[in-house]
């Protein structure tokens, strides 16, 4: 491998490290300075430039506008369930419809971000479009924005990708950063955020990709749209954000197996009690049924999976600013 892609692996290994595995194997000034070195030979050699090369994570220009994206797939919303008993017609719902009893079904289960749903698609192994959920069907070509989230691999850490792979999940804001993001813009004189969730879909409906990198955005996967590959997929949902993360794409910690009705209560539970610690908003939880054949016997209802929900946590007061 030549000199510069070797430099390129390097920085894509150090900026996995920092931003997905918080934990760097070397100082932020050999970070730098390797970043620094990386921009001079492309300054002397603009030829050598690549879409996938770490110095390529800010757009040139700010966009007139956002392209339309349609999605082959429809990003479709999750039905709430808000109590118990929600959450138990939820599983009589699936029992009756695949007669299989629940205390056998085994749940992927998961916090809900209180984010912004998007679609990256990866060709190649290269991230090459990203868009906004919209309406489900169409969404905003947000690539330029989605590109200066520091945690989303511009390259997958794989020899053989897949021809096409969309990732789909939440971007969301930390709450220090949404705090520091409000103190800055009220300093300034300028309009502040309500809440995390409207911050980060105020940036990343920046029309100048410069001014999306300077918010703290994080990006965590929950699933897959497209998909064209030789090999197959793994046949669980657990699996395949497992997979995911072995291409270096982030899938958040706190997501588990549980299986029966009082494990799923446990894990509702358990994530309502680390909910205060966790440092970003969620506003409940999602339960999928783990087994994808499963799944897709179950299909949808209308806009919505039959086999997943959304286990809300009752509304929480809203922080007045
Ligand atoms: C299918 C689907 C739709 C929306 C989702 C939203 C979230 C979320 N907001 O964390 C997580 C998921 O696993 C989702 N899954």
């Amino acid at each position: 491998m030549e000199q510069i892609e070797q430099l390129r692996q390097t920085l894509r290994q150090y900026e996995y490290e920092y931003h997905v595995l918080d934990n760097p194997s070397v100082p932020d000034a050999e970070y730098d300075r390797l970043m620094n070195e990386l921009k001079n030979i492309e300054w002397q050699h603009p030829e050598l430039i690549t879409l996938d090369s770490p110095t390529q994570r800010v757009g040139a220009k700010p966009l007139a506008g956002f392209a339309q994206v349609i999605h082959k797939i429809p990003m479709l919303s999750l039905d709430n369930a808000f109590g118990d008993d929600d959450l138990d017609g939820f599983l009589r719902r699936i029992e009756s419809y695949i007669h299989v009893s629940s205390s056998q079904l085994t749940f992927c289960c998961e916090p809900k971000l209180d984010g912004l749903a998007v679609s990256i698609l990866y060709e190649n192994g290269l991230l090459t479009r990203a868009a906004t959920r919209g309406d489900g069907t169409t969404g905003e070509d947000i690539t330029a924005n989605i590109r200066t989230i520091r945690n989303i691999p511009l390259k997958l850490n794989t020899l053989n990708p897949p021809a096409r792979l969309e990732v789909r999940g939440e971007v969301f804001m930390p709450q220090v950063g949404f705090n520091e993001l409000n103190e800055k813009a009220l300093a300034k004189g300028e309009k502040t955020f309500a809440n995390p969730r409207n911050a980060a879909a105020g940036s990343l409906r920046q029309l100048d990709p410069k001014i999306t990198r300077q918010r703290p955005l994080i990006f965590n996967a929950y699933g897959i749209g497209v998909y064209e590959s030789d090999d197959e997929l793994p046949n669980t949902q657990f699996e395949r954000l497992q997979w995911l993360k072995s291409l270096g794409i982030p899938v958040n910690d706190e997501i588990c197996l549980a299986q029966g009705r009082t494990a799923l209560l446990a894990y509702y539970t358990d994530i309502q009690t680390k909910r205060p610690t966790l440092g970003y908003d969620i506003d409940g939880t999602v339960l999928k049924v783990n087994d994808i054949a499963l799944q897709e016997q179950l299909g949808f209802i209308s806009r919505s999976p039959r086999w997943a929900i959304a286990y809300k946590f009752p509304a929480q007061e809203q922080m007045t600013i």
